[in-house]
């Protein structure tokens, strides 16, 4: 026996010198997500030397604005790093799935490149080798390829899926950003400002102690101009999006599979958060007991878990454990009832920023007046500035109004848009639902024209014992 094992030990070591190669497999899953190295490989091999590849798989997803090269299934090129030779090659096996639904068959393809390099070559240049590689996909990655937009898909109608992926993505081609975003020009230099520190904040968040994400919560009424600044902020940063549809997401535990799924350097959105399932039955719970009981007494804890994502689940996404896997990540909810939110999603810590999309005010028209009339300056300006004050009227009427007479010129596209500003109701008849998060969070104050409500808004611990902690649009 012991002879046996030493010989089996001797041909091993004599067959491994005799291959003078060391093979890296690098798959494209690994555990529960993606591997990031697959990705990065991918876009390195898709710049130079996928194109002095023989077989190269020539790709244009829908609405993309570059042609992407990967390589074939089998095939192999070799490129010189600091004198020495290193292959790479892909390999894509497909397994075939029973099928599932009328000829819904899923074929579930595994894809993994290899590298391969000498032994002799291995100490010296692996480590420098692929940090090459990192940094020219990552300057690949910001340069020349398109941005992502994902979406997460029900697979079927069980839930039950041999698809790894849950999420599709198209190519993300929103044009708007800070500089055609219409709002109060201070806010918008508070947010670039807050974004950029974000970015440059690694170290900062390691010391802290803290994962390095940041969540935002925007609302304000429809049209103001919430999407138009998630889409601002992706341009700006040059992040991918995940937008969330958690109305798709079953339970708790997709949820959590969905977020192990998405990349670093990303936004990840959940826009109207008040119209998810849960939060607004929750919310409908809260009023009724609100009624029922006396002010001030605990809510019971969360019911009906299981079946649809839970505030709790919500919470655990955006800053439990789960948050903290992966890195640089903007988190942002929209809503346009901010007052229907539970206070446990607006306590402090919870969104890093509240802001306030709020009404069209004169700096904001100026910002639409520039991108749709390409007009600096109006005689009109001064008279348009004197209506504005008061007004209850969306950056999106605006844009709309202008646009209406633009063929008329200016002149007439401006007095369409003063004659429908007389007739705008005012803000004090269309108020903003405005929490005063000043009391639950320090937040400067944002908006330019934006009203308070008339019931403030406490913190739990405030000795009023105030229970309607969020004013509900009948109490004002
Ligand atoms: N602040 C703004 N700056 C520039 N354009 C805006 C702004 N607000 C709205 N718009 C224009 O109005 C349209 C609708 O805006 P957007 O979708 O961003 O609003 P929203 O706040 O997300 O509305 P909803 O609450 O209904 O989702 C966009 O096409 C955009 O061009
Ligand atoms: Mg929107």
């Amino acid at each position: 026996k012991e002879y046996g094992f030493m010989f089996d030990t001797w041909i091993r070591r004599a067959l491994s010198h005799l291959t003078p190669y060391v093979l890296f497999d690098i798959p494209e899953f690994y555990g529960a997500g993606g591997n990031e190295i697959y990705d990065y490989v991918q876009s390195y091999l898709s710049s130079s030397t996928a194109i002095a590849a023989q077989h190269v798989n020539l790709c244009r997803p829908k609405n993309a604005t570059q042609n992407t090269f990967s390589l074939a299934h089998h095939e192999t090129v070799e490129e010189t790093f600091m004198g020495a030779k290193v292959w790479w090659s892909h390999e894509i096996s497909t397994r075939q799935q029973p099928t599932m639904t009328w000829g819904d068959q899923v074929n579930d393809e595994k894809r993994k490149y290899t590298l391969k390099i000498r032994k002799k070559d291995k100490s010296r240049i692996l480590d420098q080798y692929v940090q090459h590689v990192m940094d020219v996909a990552k300057s690949v990655k910001e340069l020349a390829r398109d941005r992502l937009l994902y979406t997460n898909i029900k697979n079927g109608s069980g839930g039950f899926s041999y698809k790894k992926k849950a999420w599709e993505s198209v190519p993300f081609k929103h044009p708007s950003t800070f500089d055609t975003l219409a709002m109060d020009p201070e806010l918008k230099d508070d947010i670039k400002e807050d974004l950029l520190e974000f970015t440059r904040g690694k170290e900062f968040y390691q010391k802290a102690g803290k994962p390095w994400k940041r969540g935002y919560l925007l609302y304000g009424p429809p049209g103001t101009g919430k999407s138009s600044m998630i889409a601002a902020i992706a341009n700006f940063l040059k992040y991918d999006i995940y937008d969330v549809e958690l109305t798709e997401v079953a339970s708790n535990s997709e949820l959590r599979k969905l977020l192990i799924q998405t990349t670093n350097r990303s936004v990840i959105v959940i826009e109207d958060i008040d119209c998810s399932v849960d939060l607004a039955e929750r919310a409908k719970a809260r009023r009724e007991s609100a009624q029922n009981n006396p002010p001030g007494q605990n809510r019971k804890p969360d019911q009906d878990e299981g079946s649809r994502v839970t505030l709790s689940g919500l919470l655990n996404f955006t800053d439990g454990l789960w948050s903290s896997c992966g890195s640089e990540r903007i988190i942002i909810f929209t809503t346009n009832h901010v007052e229907k939110l539970d206070k446990a999603l607006l306590r402090a810590g919870r969104m890093d920023r509240h802001i306030n999309m709020s009404w069209c005010g004169f700096p904001a028209f100026r910002t639409l007046a520039k991108n749709n009339l390409g007009l600096e300056w109006h005689d009109l300006f001064p008279e348009i500035e004197e209506t504005f004050v008061d007004k209850a009227i969306s950056p999106a009427d605006v844009s709309e109004l202008l646009l209406k007479k633009k063929r008329k010129g200016p002149t007439a596209a401006l007095e369409g848009l003063l004659e429908a500003l007389r007739i705008a109701p005012s803000i004090s008849e269309k108020p903003v639902v405005k929490i005063d998060f000043d009391a639950i969070v320090a937040d400067p104050p944002t908006g330019d024209n934006s009203v308070e409500s008339e019931v403030p808004v406490k913190p739990e611990s405030a000795p009023t014992g105030d229970s309607s902690a969020i004013a509900t649009p009948d109490s004002i």
